[in-house]
Parts: C-alpha cells; sequence; structure tokens
C-alpha cells in the first residue's frame, strides 16, 4: 500500500548519534523521492525505548566544530521529517524523552503503547539544558501554549495516560497493538487525497519551519556557544553520571 517502516535500530538506546542522525536523514530523503511510497510508520528495533534522544556523547567533551556539524544535522533532520510530504506515524514502542519524543512530534500520528514504564516528553530542563525555540515551538502547536509551557519547565516526562490526556500523543493501546494500530490509521490518512492532505499540512507547518530556516546559522552558534559553557558541561557530565549510577 505504498507505505514504508523505519526501525530505529542504534543499541543500545537508540540515541541519535552523529552518523544515525544522517543515515536517517538520507534514508527519508530516498522514501520522499520514491513516488510509490506514500506513508512511513516510524518504530523502534531496541525493546523498550524507541529514542534516548540527542547522543548527549555529542555534545560532551567535544570541540565546538563537532557541536556546530552536530547541531546543523539535527536541524536538518527535523526539518526533513517536520516538512515531509509523505504520511509520518509514529509506533511509540518504549521511552521516548527529549529529542525522541521530537522524533514523534513530528510525525502526523502518534500511537504508544500503553506500558507505564514508558515515558514521554522534552526533558531537556532536567538536564541543565535548554530545549531550542523551534522544539518549543512544535511542542506549542502539539499541545497548545499553557501546556507546554509547564511541561518544558519541568521537563515533564509524561506517562502514557498522561500524554494522552494532555495530547502529546494521539492515542495508546495495548503494548501488542501498537504497530497493527498505527497501520490501520495508515489506512485512514492514505483515504485523503495526496495533494490536498500535502497542501494543508504545508499551511499548517510551514511558517514554524520557515523561523528556523530563516536563522538556520544563528541557531547553530547560538547552540556552539551554549553548549561549550563550562557550567552547561559541568550539568551534562552529572546528568551521564546519574545514568551510570542508575544502572550499577
Ligand atoms: C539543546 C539540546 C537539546 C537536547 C535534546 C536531547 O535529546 S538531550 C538527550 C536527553 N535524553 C535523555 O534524557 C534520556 C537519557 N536516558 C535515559 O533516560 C535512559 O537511558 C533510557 C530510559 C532511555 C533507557 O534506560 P535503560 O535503563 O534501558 O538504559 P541505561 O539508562 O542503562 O543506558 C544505557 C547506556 O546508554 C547511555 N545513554 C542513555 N541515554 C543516552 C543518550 N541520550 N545519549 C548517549 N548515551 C545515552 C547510558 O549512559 C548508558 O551508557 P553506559 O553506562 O552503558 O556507557
Amino acid at each position: 500500500m505504498g507505505v514504508a517502516v523505519m526501525k530505529l535500530r542504534n543499541p543500545p538506546v537508540n540515541s541519535l548519534s552523529l552518523e544515525c542522525l544522517t543515515e536517517f536523514t538520507i534514508s527519508l530523503e530516498k522514501l520522499e523521492n520514491d513516488k510509490s511510497i506514500r506513508g512511513v510508520i516510524l518504530t523502534s528495533e531496541c525493546p523498550g525505548i524507541f529514542s534516548a534522544g540527542l547522543d548527549l556523547l555529542e555534545m560532551y567533551g567535544r570541540n565546538p566544530a563537532h557541536y556546530a556539524e552536530y547541531w546543523k544535522n539535527v536541524q536538518e533532520l527535523w526539518l526533513r521529517l517536520y516538512t515531509s510530504n509523505m504520511i509520518l506515524v509514529s509506533a511509540i514502542n518504549g521511552a521516548s524523552p527529549a529529542g525522541g519524543c521530537l522524533l514523534a512530534l513530528c510525525c502526523d500520528y502518534r500511537v504508544m503503547a500503553d506500558n507505564p514504564k514508558y515515558t514521554i516528553g522534552l526533558n531537556e530542563s532536567l538536564l541543565g539544558i535548554v530545549a531550542p525555540f523551534w522544539f518549543k515551538d512544535m511542542y506549542v502547536n502539539t499541545i497548545g501554549h499553557r501546556e507546554a509551557e509547564r511541561a518544558l519547565q519541568l521537563g515533564t516526562l509524561f506517562s502514557p495516560a498522561e500524554a494522552l490526556k494532555v495530547g502529546v500523543v494521539d492515542e495508546v493501546v495495548p503494548e501488542d497493538q501498537v504497530h497493527s494500530k498505527a497501520r490501520s490509521v495508515m489506512t485512514k490518512w492514505l483515504a485523503i487525497p495526496d495533494h490536498s492532505r500535502q497542501l494543508t499540512k504545508n499551511m499548517m507547518r510551514k511558517a514554524t519551519a520557515d523561523n528556523l530556516i530563516k536563522q538556520r546559522e544563528a541557531d547553530i552558534q547560538n547552540f556552539t556557544s551554549f553548549i561549550s559553557k563550562d557550567s552547561i558541561q559541568k550539568s551534562l557530565h552529572m546528568y551521564l553520571e546519574k545514568l551510570k549510577q542508575k544502572k550499577g
């Protein structure tokens, strides 16, 4: 039916390393150029984890040129996903913090597994970092200003039930039905003529994407100088240590 399934696979936690981001962007571009493909279901092959978000090791202990390169690729993936002409449905079958949530928010519809161990949200503030304006814009577009304001400041990671209530996801289903539900949602969206759906999507999303496009360079510089700060590197160090301790 002209639908591709993209499965994220970057063990152990599907973090978006520079390599992973680049491959993702290339795969997406190929699908976008393949006229037989009208929709993509985005899911994960890592058990219990949709994506741990941006790779912290790409943002910690590196040099400014690396941060700039990394950020350019994060922007690129976001722009392609958010403005894709294809129908994107996410089958969220695991934890989806920060950049993981970002991937899901780019989709046209989000189905999440009903497992209270899985959480989703833009939790950047918990790490001592700040979600950039375009993460924020997309959050506001999805859940509204007040909910986004609160969730961003608190770095809230929502359970599936809470995520559904706030509108971070559109549907919560038993874990073993996430993929079948994503497929049935896709069938419904495929019934809409592509040209009218695409123009409508573009009308809804263009201003948000353009907001980044017009200041990409400044945003890269902003990120690079922010992430290079000693205080921010220290916060990331502490967060990474916390992740290690949790493991031990
Ligand atoms: C301005 C910038 C905007 C930023 C946006 C972002 O997305 S910021 C990102 C915000 N993201 C988050 O806040 C999510 C942080 N991660 C988590 O909360 C959990 O890892 C989990 C719930 C995803 C999986 O739990 P689990 O019990 O199944 O797994 P586990 O916890 O035992 O980890 C296994 C190994 O993976 C490692 N590692 C983990 N994440 C990352 C990462 N993003 N990157 C790199 N590495 C990561 C972890 O250190 C450990 O390494 P070790 O010790 O083996 O060398």
